[in-house]
């Protein structure tokens, strides 16, 4: 099994139906309308978010929290990896009632139990919802700027691409690039090659989340191997959310052979039928990708990591070791 590692999986997005069903048990609450036969359900990016923000109301306390990434990242060990990202999302927070900092200190309570268990070492990359509006996105910027947690290294954003222009995000990147957190954006997903081509003209992103429709435009394809941006590409998410018709559609391998710099990931892995090592295996079975080019697509994921020099080392370290 190829050693993994993970750049693009929002926490909420990863509870497991089966967790979702013994906090609502907990809460007295209903999940008919959204489970059914042990999976979401849901039948466009609309619905998914609404039974996303379902199951992530559900998640009130800070032992809630800890639960909740202990949970996943021990799963995401028990697959095979080594380094998980996992975007934080302060307004799904304050709905639940619970400040910002309470719920990051959870999180990182329950990274660092999985870690003890597993060794999987883990960050946060907080993040801004675009639906919820700039004044949100902000304050979810300044809090990742001040908040000195140590494992939040990162600052995102992401929800419905639809909405919102990139040009609005400039001033929370600011923020968030002046208190040295790594950046990434969602783009290219729901929208087209032209949303790609606005995120890296306005916010300038190490890291794209998704990117994929950028293979709309070739020039574009281009400039983002040329420059070295990482995609965090999602297939399975893709395909679930229709953004292409099959893998057979799929541009994974293209953006591969262009020489741009394209990583795995799970995105919100049980409402998309997936998990980390299966998109490893959706790498194998559809797009052709042996074992030793996907222990490359690990390496591309940890160089690209949003984690200190010699922690990043050290998962090089172990990464080169293991293939030996
Ligand atoms: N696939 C996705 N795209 C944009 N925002 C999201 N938030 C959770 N999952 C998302
Ligand atoms: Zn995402």
């Amino acid at each position: 099994m190829p050693l993994k590692a993970e750049l693009h999986c929002h926490i909420e997005g990863a509870a497991a139906p089966e967790l979702v069903i013994s906090q609502a048990r907990k809460y007295g609450k209903d999940t008919s309308p959204y489970i059914k036969d042990g999976a979401f359900v849901w039948h466009d990016f609309t619905s998914f978010l609404v039974a996303y923000d379902f199951a992530s109301d559900l998640f009130r306390t800070e032992e809630d929290y800890a639960r909740l990434a202990d949970h996943y990242l021990t799963s995401l060990a028990r697959d095979g990896a080594i380094y998980s990202e996992v975007f934080t999302s302060p307004d799904h927070a304050k709905k639940a009632g619970l400040s910002p900092k309470a719920y990051t200190d959870a999180l990182g309570e329950g990274m660092a139990r999985a870690k003890a268990k597993t060794g999987i070492e883990g960050r946060m990359i907080v993040t801004g919802v675009r639906h919820v509006g700039v004044e949100s996105i902000e304050q979810a910027a300044r809090f990742a700027a001040r908040c000195g947690h140590p494992l939040v290294t990162g600052f995102g954003v992401a929800g419905d691409e639809r909405i919102g222009d990139f040009e609005d995000y400039v001033r929370a990147f600011e923020i968030a690039r002046e208190a040295g957190l790594g950046i990434t954006i969602h783009a290219g997903e729901l929208m087209g090659w032209e949303s790609v081509k606005a995120a890296l003209d306005h916010i300038r992103p190490s890291r794209i989340g998704h990117g994929v429709r950028a293979i709309e435009n070739p020039d574009l394809v281009r400039r983002i191997a040329d420059e070295g941006v990482v995609l965090e590409c999602c297939p399975g998410s893709n395909i679930a959310l229709k953004v292409f018709d099959s893998f057979a559609d799929h541009p994974f391998p293209a953006l591969l052979a262009a020489g741009c710099k394209v990583t795995l990931s799970s995105d919100d892995p049980p409402y998309f039928w997936t998990s980390l090592k299966r998109e490893y295996d959706i790498a194998t079975e559809h797009f052709g990708i042996k074992d030793k080019a996907l222990v490359a697509i690990t390496r591309t994921a940890i160089e690209a990591a949003f984690v200190d020099r010699k922690t990043k080392a050290a998962l090089l370290a172990r990464l080169n070791g293991a293939g030996r």
